[in-house]
C-alpha cells in the first residue's frame, strides 16, 4: 500500500467536491484553518472508540443523530440543545429498554456538506448549480448564493467551535443529570402521547434514583448519573476541510481528523479508488461508511480491508441504508460475509436514505411506518445471521418541523409546508424521533435476549 499523507486524497478521484472558481482564496482559506486549534482532541477519539469496541461486542448501543444538513442562519442555542435533548430522551427511553449503554454521537458541530444526485437544479427556467451544504453554497435560488465560496469553511468551523462548546456545557454541566429527566421534554411533546409515556418513564427513574439513595446509595460518587458522554460526528464530504483540520498526535504517532470524533463516508463517495476512501484510511477517528441496496459482499470487505486493515476493535460502524422494500434481500448475504470473514463491525441502521419519496405536492419526504419497518427488518436480519444490531442513525431534530409523513400527529401531505425548514433531506421531529425510540424499544429488548 502506498504511504498515506493527509493529502494524499488530491491525486485520486474526488467525487461532489465544488470547482472553487477563486484557487488563491482556497488556498488562503486552508492555510488559515490549518493554524487554528484542533476542535476534537486525540483522547476523545479513542474513547469513542473504546465505546464502539463495547457496541461491536454486543455490550452497548449505539445512537447517532441530528440535521440531515446544519444552517448558518438557523443557528443558536434552542436548535442545538432541543436535539441534544431529544437525543438524551431515546437514549434512556433505549437503556431503560435494552438495560445496556447507549453511545450517543449527533450529526452535529460540522454536518455542513451534502452529496447531490444532480449537479445542477431548474426552476422557472432557470439552471443553477445545486446547493450542496452552507460550508459550500447557499440554500437560495440565485447565481451569487450558488456559487461556492472558500470563506464559508471558516463560518463552518467557527459554527462548529461554538457548538461543540454548547454541547459539552449541556453534556457536563448539569442539564444532563438523570434527576433532571422531567426537565428534558419540549412543551409541543409534553402534550402528545409520547411526551405522556416519557413522563411515566421519568417518574420510574426519579423514584428508583430515590429508592437508592434511601438505600444509601451516595449519588453524589455516580458522575454517570450526572453528565452523558457525547460524541459528534458528520460525513467526511469536503476534503479541503477534512484535510486542514488534520493533526498528528505526537503521542500515538498517528494522524487524526480534528473536525469531529467520528467521519463517515457517503453512499455516493466510498469508491475503494476514490479521494474520500483515501483521506480516511489514514485517520485514527471511528469510520462510518454508508451501504446502499447496490453495494455487494465483496465492495464491502474491500472497503473494510482498505479502512481498517488491522481490524480494530471499535474503528468502523457499516451504516446500512437499503429502503425499506431492499433490506431483507440485501442486507443477510452483507451481514453473512462480515461474519464469515472474521469481521466484527458496528452494524448500524440508517432507515431515513433508501425510504425518500416526493409528497403530492412536491416537498421531499419520508413516511414514520416506512422508516419503523426497515428498522425492524434490520434487526430481523440480524437475528437470521446470528449477528449484533448495533445501532441506529437518524435524520432529525427536537423541533417542531413537519418533514417526514406520519407517527401518531398523523402528518399528512398538505401539512408538510407548515414548518418545512430543511433545506435538503426531511427530518423526524422531536415528537417522531421520541415514539421511534418507544417503537423500537421493545424490538431492541428482544434482540439483545
Ligand atoms: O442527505 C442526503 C443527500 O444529500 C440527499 O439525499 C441527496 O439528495 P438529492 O437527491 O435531492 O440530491
Ligand atoms: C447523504 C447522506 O446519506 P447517504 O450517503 O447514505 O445518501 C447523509 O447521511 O447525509
Amino acid at each position: 500500500m502506498h504511504p498515506w499523507t493527509p493529502d494524499s486524497w488530491r491525486g485520486r478521484p474526488a467525487l461532489q467536491l465544488p470547482a472553487y472558481p477563486d484557487a488563491p482564496s482556497l488556498q488562503t482559506v486552508e492555510r488559515r484553518l490549518q493554524a487554528l486549534p484542533a476542535l476534537i482532541f486525540p483522547g476523545e477519539i479513542s474513547q469513542l472508540r473504546e465505546r464502539l469496541a463495547a457496541v461491536s461486542r454486543g455490550e452497548a448501543f449505539l445512537l447517532q443523530g441530528g440535521d440531515c444538513a446544519e444552517s448558518f442562519d438557523e443557528f443558536g442555542q434552542e436548535p442545538v440543545e432541543s436535539t441534544f435533548r431529544v437525543i438524551l430522551q431515546m437514549a434512556v427511553v433505549l437503556t431503560y429498554a435494552a438495560a445496556c449503554p447507549v453511545v450517543k454521537v449527533g450529526r452535529i458541530a460540522g454536518q455542513f456538506a451534502k452529496p447531490r444526485s444532480s449537479d445542477t437544479e431548474t426552476a422557472g427556467g432557470v439552471t443553477l448549480p445545486s446547493y450542496r451544504g452552507d460550508i459550500i453554497n447557499g440554500s437560495e435560488f440565485s447565481p451569487a448564493a450558488r456559487q461556492p465560496d472558500p470563506a464559508r469553511l471558516l463560518q463552518a468551523y467557527s459554527h462548529s467551535a461554538s457548538t461543540l462548546n454548547l454541547l459539552r456545557a449541556l453534556a457536563q454541566g448539569g442539564f444532563a443529570d438523570l434527576h433532571e429527566v422531567h426537565r428534558w421534554t419540549a412543551d409541543f411533546v409534553r402534550r402528545s402521547p409520547q411526551g405522556e409515556r416519557f413522563e411515566e418513564l421519568a417518574d420510574r427513574i426519579t423514584q428508583s434514583l430515590a429508592f437508592m439513595e434511601a438505600c444509601g446509595f451516595d449519588a453524589t460518587r455516580a458522575p454517570q448519573l450526572h453528565a452523558v458522554e457525547f460524541y459528534t460526528s458528520h460525513e467526511a464530504l469536503h476534503l479541503h476541510y477534512e484535510e486542514a483540520l488534520a493533526r498528528y498526535d505526537e503521542r500515538k504517532q498517528r494522524w487524526y481528523g480534528a473536525s469531529a470524533h467520528m467521519l463517515w463516508l457517503g453512499e455516493r463517495t466510498r469508491q475503494p479508488e476514490g479521494a474520500h476512501v483515501e483521506f480516511l484510511r489514514g485517520i485514527d477517528n471511528a469510520v462510518g461508511v454508508k451501504i446502499g441496496p447496490s453495494a455487494k459482499p465483496d465492495d464491502v470487505l474491500r472497503l473494510m480491508d482498505l479502512l481498517d486493515p488491522g481490524q480494530q476493535p471499535g474503528r468502523l460502524v457499516l451504516i446500512a441504508r437499503m429502503g425499506a422494500d431492499k433490506v431483507a434481500e440485501r442486507l443477510p448475504p452483507l451481514l453473512r460475509a462480515v461474519r464469515q470473514a472474521g469481521r466484527t463491525p458496528v452494524w448500524c441502521c440508517d432507515p431515513m436514505h433508501g425510504n425518500t419519496v416526493t409528497s403530492s405536492n412536491g416537498y421531499k419526504t419520508r413516511d414514520f411506518e416506512r422508516i419503523l419497518q426497515e428498522m425492524s427488518l434490520f434487526f430481523a436480519a440480524h437475528a437470521q445471521e446470528g449477528t449484533y444490531p448495533g445501532g441506529l442513525h437518524f435524520e432529525m431534530t427536537g423541533q417542531d418541523v413537519t418533514e417526514c409523513r406520519g407517527g401518531a400527529q398523523a402528518l399528512t401531505d398538505a401539512r408538510l409546508e407548515e414548518r418545512y425548514r430543511s433545506a435538503c433531506d426531511p427530518r423526524l421531529n422531536g415528537s417522531q424521533s421520541l415514539e421511534l425510540a418507544f417503537r423500537i424499544a421493545d424490538v431492541l429488548k428482544s434482540a439483545r435476549r
